[in-house]
């Protein structure tokens, strides 16, 4: 369902660079990257989100190359396909945490915000314990609250492929086990693929296979 085909990176000229020769996932499978701090597991999932652009190599997502595609094309894709959940929330302040929630419908024509998409919202931040905050700004959530709007954003387009970074990471130990339960839920009910990158090594056992990414650090010629 995803493949990342000899993939090159480079940050700018001699910066960090990073070489994937292969990674798959299959259709639903869930799959956690844990490594090192600054070994380039954000890059990847910028990568096949579409948010970067390899200097090589091909990722394919059910059937589409996505390096293949215009600017424009990506953001599309990445809107109508993928769900993000970002390390830093990336949560819009002049917006409520519905209004972010529901921000995908905004900017992606071929999401329609209807009926039940208002109330997938509302089951989502009721799910995830923030139901009685969805008028507050980000800026009036905890860390924890604003992690859960992040959450909810990235599932309530039900898509195919969730990202995601860290997503449990500014909550307690309980919290997390019930948010992953929760994301991998509602992955298994719309048939999704799940990559996760995580540092949290007590919920490995959820994922059905783990990768270190150590290994895909290209080591610069002296
Ligand atoms: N926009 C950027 N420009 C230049 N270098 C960058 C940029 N973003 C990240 N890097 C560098 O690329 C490397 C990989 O970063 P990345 O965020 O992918 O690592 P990571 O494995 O996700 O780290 P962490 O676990 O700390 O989140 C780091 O050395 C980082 O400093």
């Amino acid at each position: 369902m995803i493949s990342v085909e000899n993939v090159s990176f480079e940050y700018g000229e001699g910066g960090f660079r990073l070489h994937i020769p292969h990674l798959s996932l299959r259709e639903r499978e869930r799959l956690a990257i844990v490594g090192p701090s600054g070994s380039g597991k954000t890059t990847l999932l910028n990568l096949i989100a579409g948010i970067l652009l390899p200097k090589s190599g091909r990722i394919d997502i059910d059937g589409t190359d996505v390096t293949g595609l215009s600017d424009a094309e990506r953001r599309q894709f990445r809107a109508s396909h993928i769900g993000f959940v970002f390390q830093d929330f990336a949560l819009l302040d002049y917006l409520s945490a519905r209004q972010n929630i529901l921000y995908p419908y905004r900017i992606t024509p071929a999401l329609k915000l209807d009926a039940d998409a208002r109330s997938r919202a509302e089951a989502l931040a009721d799910a995830c314990g923030i139901g009685d905050k969805l008028d507050r700004h980000p800026a009036a959530l905890s860390q924890g609250e604003q992690q859960r709007v992040a959450i909810c954003r990235a599932l309530v387009t039900q898509p195919k492929l969730i990202l995601s970074d860290e997503a449990t990471g500014n909550l307690d130990p309980e919290s997390k086990g019930r948010i992953l339960d929760l994301l991998f839920q509602q992955a298994a009910d719309v048939g999704a693929t799940v990559l996760a990158v995580t540092h949290d090594h007590e919920l490995l056992p959820r994922f059905e296979r783990v990768i270190d990414f150590a290994q895909y650090r290209e080591v610069a010629a002296a």
